[in-house]
This record gives structure tokens, C-alpha cells and sequence, in this order.
């Protein structure tokens, strides 16, 4: 196991500025707190009608009725026991008081099957509720500016959001629910009180008040606690991720990395411990006074009923009607009280998915409504430039050059020099921070970013190992109705039918481990798909980062083969620090630092004697010696 030292190696996560904002919004009074309450209902409730009207519906209608049951129960056991304990012979007042307790029964089963019945409603309600809160999440996710995945604000909030937010919507649905049930059933025991004797109701209500601020109290806690400690936990969940994802299994035990993941986990678990420990220490004060605050307030109730019989100033049999009552005031109460904690906590997080799906929104970019986009005969990129959010130094800056349709264009340099950026510019996926990118003269920004993409064929450095069918793997995002031929074409181009011919089932052959019957392919064999993928779109801008860093020799050469055969349909711009793929290029483009600092063809640029003359040599000389 790792020492704390080597615990240490990973940098100190540090609160963001949302925690500071929370913080003040947790440390809310109970005043305020209740007074938050309706609007959480109020947004709730808004939900889940978009999600299912009906259920909606019923689930109130049907609370509200129970609750008019358990008023007309109470009053018909007050009238009940007045008949049962009037003066006569017994069975005189047992016939007398027959009809009440018929009634007592019917408003008791009427209630039982309207309690029933709203739970249905809201059994049915509460997955239609998340999937529309996760659909709208994934909406927003698979639709933001692809810049936004690097701004650790977001991934952070995204988390919440998913992890909490989401979820949070379907539990908080339950608990409105049983809030406003709780709550209805209050009043109704509230009201028969008040019938019975005002003072009893006012008795009441101060009751329940150490009850409510126990349970809010513990629910901020919670909250404030569970937020502050967001980047902790993501952490853990990165660190468990490490530990047993199947992709990891290999290196952590070539580089011997157990001992550090694990140590890394339990310091990491260790002080998520001790900060749980502390948050359910603090609970369990506010709870334990606000039990025993209660108890003494459930006994000043009950005296005060002591009081009023004593001084005649209620009958006996308003007295049984009132302990009734009372009972059912506790039961009420304590699921109010529970689900009011509930409501709120559960409020707080929807709160954070809610503010999520604003701030989300607000990346997603949304273009005038223009003209289709139409294939990009020319791109002209003028004094270009991006930085990543959180970064000192651009990525890329002053780029200028024009493509045309038919040419081919090559990105070259070093590591870091800003190949992969500048594609993404080309492609739409971000937006420059100044100078513009245009298709037809057209700046990419004013379109409509999907429209974009439809045009665009892109094999990127890391793609995915998608877990669908090879076929799938290749027809994947594309608009082509399903097209055999097409797809053994696209294959055959990649270099990838015949290794997809060898599978057990062909091409139906499920790429991924996971589940039965799934195969899984090597580095090479993936990237000759993700190939496949990119030619099937047939799209006029074909962008290859790397297509060839995992492919044997003789599939490298059949694949630039491939690409120079078709390259007068469309622009294509290749990335690849293997200089020999590219000598055929119409224009390559040298990068350092983000700027273009040499430009030509290969025999321009080799006449030239500089950067790239020096790469090219460096290359050959390896393959000579
Ligand atoms: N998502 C990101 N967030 C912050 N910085 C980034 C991000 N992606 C790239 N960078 C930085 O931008 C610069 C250019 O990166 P880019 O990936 O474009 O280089 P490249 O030339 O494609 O490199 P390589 O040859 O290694 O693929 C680098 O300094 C890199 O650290």
C-alpha cells in the first residue's frame, strides 16, 4: 500500500465559487426555508404535469379528497361517541350511535382507497418524471459547445446535475407528494381540532415547530456537506474507475500502479469518512433536541386537552374525538415534517440541476436561422486564434490560409504544436476566440452547428470504441438509410471487411466485452473501423488525425492509397507525424507554438531547408540506418 506521501502526489482539490453562493443559500432560517417551500413545490409540480398530466392530477385530487375523508372520519367519531356516551340504556345508545359508526367505517374505506389510489398515480408518475428531467439533462449534455467539456466548472456542475439532480427530480416528486399529503392531512386534523376546540389547534401547530426545525436543520447539513465535498468524490469515483475498468486492468499491473491507486483511494475515502462522520455527529444533536423538544411540547398538548375536560370546557366525548385526532395530527405531522426535509434537500439539488440546465443552455450555440449549410467548396480560415478556458498561452494564434474542394492539406509539428486544435476549428467544433472561420464564406459560428457536422467525416486521435455491432460501428451517426454495399465499401476502403468477414458474426459481430457474445478488436483493428466509419459518411470535408498511428505497414499504405483515389470529391486534411503519408499533400501547413511558420508542398518545404525539412530528414535517416 502506498505511504501518505505518495498520497499526496495528486494536487489539493480546492472549492469553487458555486460552494461559497450555496453556503449562503444553505444557512437559510426556517422562516425562509418555508417560505422557499411552495416555490419548490410550485417547479415540482410543473414538472411532473409536463410529464404526465393525468397522474398529475390524479395524485392531487386524490391526496385532497383523502384528506376531506379523514376530516368527515374525526367529526363522525365525535358524533359517534357523543351517541355511544349520551344518557339511557346501552342498547338504546348502541342503536342511536349505529348509523355514525357505519359512518365512521365508510369515511375510513373511502379514505384507504383514496390513499391507494393516489399512490398508484404516483407510482406511475415518478419514472415518466426522471426520464424527462434525463432527457432534458442529455439534451443540453450532447448539445453544448464542445468547449464547455473543458471548463472543470462545468464538468463539476454536470456532475451534480447528473448524479444528484437528475435522480433528485423522481425523489422529490414522491416527497411533494407525501408533503402535500402530510400537509392535507394536518389541516384536516387541524381543522377537526379547531371544531373541537380552537385552542387545541393552536396547541398543535406550536408543537410541531421544534419537529420542523430538526428536520430542516439536518437537511442543510446534509446538503452543505455533500456539496463541499463534490470534487472529493468525483475524485473517488475517478480512482474506483481506475481500479476495475477493464481498460486500466492491463497498465495498473504493468506499471505496478496498485499500490498507488489504492493509497490514493483510502487517503482519498479516509477524509470523505471523517467529513460524513462529522455532518451525521451534527445531525444527530439537531435531531436528538429536536425529539426531546417535541416530547415536551406533545406533553403541553395533551395537557392543555387535560385542562379543558378538567374545566368542562369540552365534553368527553369531543375529548376522544380530540385524542383521535391528535394521533392523527402526529401521523401527519411526522410524514410533513420527514417529507418537508425531504421536499427541501431534495429542492436544493433540483435547484442545482435546474441552474445547470440555465447555465448549459447559455453554451449551447444557437445560429440564426439561416440557410441550410451547404458542403464546403472552399474554407478560409483569417487570423485565427483560440485558448483553452484556464490556459495561459493560446493554442493557437494568427491563422490564416484557404482550402478548396479536391485539394488535400496537411497539418504537421510537433506535439503540442496545435494540429488537433486547429482541425477542430476547421470542423465547427469550437469557435475561434477572434478571426473567423468560414465555409463558402459563410463564418462557421452563424450556422447551425449540426448542419455543420453533417458535412463533416472526422477519424480523431482518441475515437471511441463504440459498444454497438461493427455494421453499427460504421453506419453510426450517419444519415444513410441502411446501405449494404455502402458499408462493405466504406470497410474495404479502411481496410477493415476482411477483418470484419473473420468475426464470428460478421459484420453483426457485437464490438464489447461486456456484454454476452461481444468480441473486442486490437488497437489496429479499431482504428481501421473508426476509418470505415468516417469514408461511409462520404462527407466533402474528411479530417484524419493520426488515422494511421495504430495500422501496419502495409495497411498504411493502402489507406493513404485510398484517401489520394477520392481525394478530388471532397477537402481533406490529414494529421500525421509519419511525414512520408503526406508528400502528396496539396498544401502542408507546419505549426509550433500555434502559428504557421512554414508553408508549401513537400518539395517547396524541402527546398526550403527548415523545420520541416529537418523533421522529413530526421524521419529518413531513421529509416536508413
Ligand atoms: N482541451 C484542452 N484544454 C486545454 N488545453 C488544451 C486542450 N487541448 C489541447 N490543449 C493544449 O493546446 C495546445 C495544442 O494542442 P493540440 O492537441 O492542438 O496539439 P497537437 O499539435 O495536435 O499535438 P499532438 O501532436 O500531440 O497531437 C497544447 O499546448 C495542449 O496542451
Amino acid at each position: 500500500m502506498a505511504s501518505s506521501q505518495t498520497a499526496r502526489r495528486l494536487p489539493a482539490l480546492r472549492d469553487g465559487w458555486w460552494q461559497i453562493h450555496h453556503r449562503s443559500l444553505v444557512k437559510a432560517r426556517l422562516a425562509t426555508v418555508l417560505w422557499r417551500l411552495p416555490a419548490i413545490v410550485a417547479r415540482t409540480a410543473a414538472m411532473a404535469w409536463r410529464a404526465s398530466p393525468w397522474d398529475t392530477a390524479a395524485a392531487a385530487v386524490l391526496n385532497l379528497a383523502a384528506s376531506g375523508a379523514m376530516a368527515w372520519t374525526l367529526l363522525a367519531t365525535r358524533t359517534a361517541l357523543q351517541a355511544l356516551l349520551a344518557e339511557g340504556a346501552t342498547p338504546d345508545r348502541l342503536r342511536a350511535a349505529l348509523p355514525h359508526l357505519l359512518a365512521v367505517a365508510v369515511a375510513v374505506a373511502v379514505r384507504s382507497g383514496l390513499t391507494l389510489g393516489a399512490g398508484w398515480a404516483l407510482a406511475r408518475l415518478e419514472p415518466r418524471v426522471l426520464t424527462l428531467a434525463e432527457r432534458r439533462l442529455f439534451e443540453l449534455t450532447t448539445s453544448v459547445d464542445l468547449a464547455a467539456y473543458d471548463d472543470p466548472r462545468f464538468c463539476d456542475e454536470l456532475e451534480r446535475a447528473r448524479k444528484g439532480g437528475a435522480q433528485s427530480v423522481q425523489q422529490l416528486v414522491r416527497a411533494t407528494v407525501d408533503l402535500v399529503a402530510g400537509s392535507l392531512g394536518l389541516v384536516a386534523a387541524a381543522t377537526a381540532l379547531f371544531i373541537l376546540h380552537p385552542l387545541l389547534m393552536v396547541a398543535l401547530l406550536l408543537a410541531s415547530v421544534p419537529g420542523f426545525w430538526a428536520a430542516l436543520r439536518a437537511a442543510r447539513l446534509s446538503y452543505l456537506s455533500i456539496h463541499a465535498r463534490t470534487s472529493r468524490r468525483r475524485r473517488l469515483w475517478m480512482l474506483a474507475d481506475l481500479m476495475a475498468l477493464r481498460e486500466t486492468a492491463a497498465e495498473v499491473r504493468a506499471l505496478t500502479m496498485r499500490g498507488y491507486l489504492l493509497g490514493e483511494y483510502v487517503a482519498t475515502a479516509e477524509t470523505e469518512i471523517s467529513a460524513e462522520l462529522d455532518v451525521a455527529r451534527r445531525q444527530a444533536a439537531a435531531r436528538a433536541l429536536g425529539s426531546v423538544l417535541s416530547g415536551a411540547a406533545t406533553l403541553g398538548v395533551y395537557a392543555v386537552l387535560g385542562a379543558l375536560v378538567g374545566w368542562h370546557a369540552l365534553p368527553l366525548a369531543a375529548a376522544g374525538a380530540a385524542v383521535l385526532a391528535l394521533q392523527a395530527a402526529r401521523q401527519s405531522s411526522t410524514l410533513a415534517i420527514n417529507t418537508i426535509n425531504r421536499v427541501y434537500e431534495e429542492g436544493l439539488y433540483f435547484g442545482d440541476y435546474n441552474d445547470f440546465c440555465v447555465r448549459a443552455r447559455a453554451r449551447v450555440r444557437t445560429a440564426p436561422a439561416t440557410a441550410a449549410t451547404r458542403p464546403p467548396e472552399r474554407i478560409s480560415v483569417r487570423d485565427a486564434a483560440l485558448r483553452y478556458p484556464n490556459t495561459r498561452e493560446p493554442a493557437l494564434a494568427g491563422i490564416t490560409f484557404t482550402v478548396h474542394r479536391g485539394q488535400t492539406i496537411a497539418l504537421v509539428g510537433e506535439n503540442g504544436s496545435g494540429k488537433t486544435s486547429l482541425a477542430r476549428l476547421i470542423a465547427g467544433l469550437y469557435q475561434p476566440d477572434s478571426g473567423t472561420v468560414c465555409w463558402n464564406d459563410v463564418p462557421l459560428g452563424s450556422s447551425e452547428p449540426e448542419q455543420v457536422w453533417r458535412h463533416v467525416g472526422m477519424v480523431s486521435q482518441n475515437y471511441w470504441h463504440w459498444p454497438f455491432t461493427a455494421e453499427g460501428n460504421i453506419r453510426l451517426g450517419s444519415d444513410h438509410t441502411p446501405d449494404e454495399a455502402a458499408t462493405h465499401a466504406a470497410a474495404r476502403a479502411a481496410g477493415a471487411h476482411d477483418m470484419i468477414l473473420a468475426l464470428p458474426a460478421g459484420y453483426q459481430t457485437l464490438l464489447s466485452r461486456q456484454f454476452e457474445g461481444g468480441m473486442d478488436l486490437s488497437g489496429g483493428q479499431w482504428q481501421r473501423l473508426a476509418m470505415a466509419r468516417a469514408l461511409f459518411r462520404d462527407a466533402p470535408l474528411l479530417i484524419c488525425d493520426e488515422p494511421s498511428a495504430a495500422l501496419d505497414a502495409r495497411a498504411e499504405q493502402a489507406l493513404f492509397a485510398a484517401l489520394r483515389r477520392d481525394a478530388a470529391r471532397r477537402i481533406t486534411v490529414l494529421i500525421t507525424h509519419r511525414l512520408a503519408n503526406i508528400r502528396h499533400a496539396d498544401r502542408i501547413y507546419v505549426l509550433h507554438n500555434g502559428q504557421i511558420i512554414e508553408q508549401g508542398t513537400h518539395a517547396d518545404l524541402s527546398a526550403l531547408g527548415g523545420r520541416y525539412a529537418e523533421l522529413f530528414a530526421l524521419q529518413a535517416t531513421g529509416y536508413r540506418t
